[in-house]
């Protein structure tokens, strides 16, 4: 498990392009028959990768940085299949995963075992401090309700899916949804915001690997920029806004953690304020 430590916003100006990439972009989260994990201390948040081979199950270990008897036994975790299908057995129980479905874990599982279908299955994971129990639930890619947004003309035409928020898949803290991009658009959350209440991550996938995302982060009037690659994530502190532009289509998955669970309470940012 790696630990990264939280940064001001005075801090952003100084950091050149290694620092800007060893404090917010999360690399390195899929390798075969591993489970690899990064703690925040922005919200508490662990951002993990599980990649199971077929044929060998892979069980979500418990770290010694949680110091806690089972990785859920004060966290609540959220499973998203962003390459290939597979299952997650959570206490015996067996919930299938196509891809891009989301399993919802609830504080107090106590096993966690993933199961690739295909070669080439990564979870995406996403898990914050839990203060309430709620139940083991999946959402599926085709069965949340979908918000359709953007315009062509401003290369943004997009559909944003739900998984865990207050009208979806309860959960103490955690939120989190995932963003497709049509073909031939490119920008994600533009006009931009930021959500003084919450910390949120960004893991980019479907990218062909020859293309990259222009991450923007920094409070909106002094930006700076992160370029990832597919299945790379991005931490966004707070203060930070957190918007992107592809050189080709691409999802991602966005999640939140932090004082309260409403989607809509951004604080917007005018383009034309942005510096
Ligand atoms: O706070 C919410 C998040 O930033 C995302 O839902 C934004 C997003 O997916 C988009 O506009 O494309
Ligand atoms: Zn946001």
């Amino acid at each position: 498990m790696q630990v990264r430590h939280q940064t001001h916003p005075s801090q952003v100006s100084g950091l050149d392009t290694a620092a800007l990439r060893d404090h917010y972009l999360v690399e390195d989260l899929f390798r075969a028959g591993e489970v690899r994990t990064v703690y925040t201390h922005a919200d508490r948040i662990v951002l993990g990768g599980a990649a199971p081979v077929p044929g060998t199950p892979l069980p979500l270990a418990v770290e010694a940085e949680l110091r806690s008897t089972s990785f859920c036994e004060r966290r609540e975790l959220a499973v998203v299949a962003v390459r290939g299908s597979g299952r997650v057995v959570v206490d015996g129980e067996s919930y299938e995963l196509g891809l891009r479905d989301c399993l919802y874990v609830g504080r107090g599982a106590v096993d966690v075992v993933f199961h690739a279908e295909e070669d080439q299955t990564h979870f995406y994971l996403f898990s914050t401090p839990a203060h309430a129990n709620f139940p083991t639930t999946v959402a599926r890619f085709a069965e949340v309700d979908v918000v359709r947004l953007g315009e062509q003309s401003t290369a943004n035409v997009r559909e944003i899916r739900k998984f865990v928020h207050l009208d979806g898949i309860g959960s103490s803290q955690l939120v989190l949804g995932m963003t497709t991009l049509a073909e031939g658009s490119v920008w994600n959350t533009m006009p931009p915001h930021t959500h003084d209440r919450r910390t949120e991550c960004y893991l980019y996938f479907d990218l062909p690997e020859q293309h990259r995302v222009v991450h923007l982060l920094g409070e909106p009037e002094q930006t700076r920029h992160v370029v990832l690659s597919n299945e790379q994530a991005v931490i966004s502190p707070s203060w930070s806004i957190h918007s992107g532009a592809g050189t080709h289509s691409y999802s991602f998955v966005w999640a939140m953690a932090g004082e309260n669970q409403a989607y809509d309470d951004m604080d917007p940012v005018d383009v034309t304020d942005l510096r």
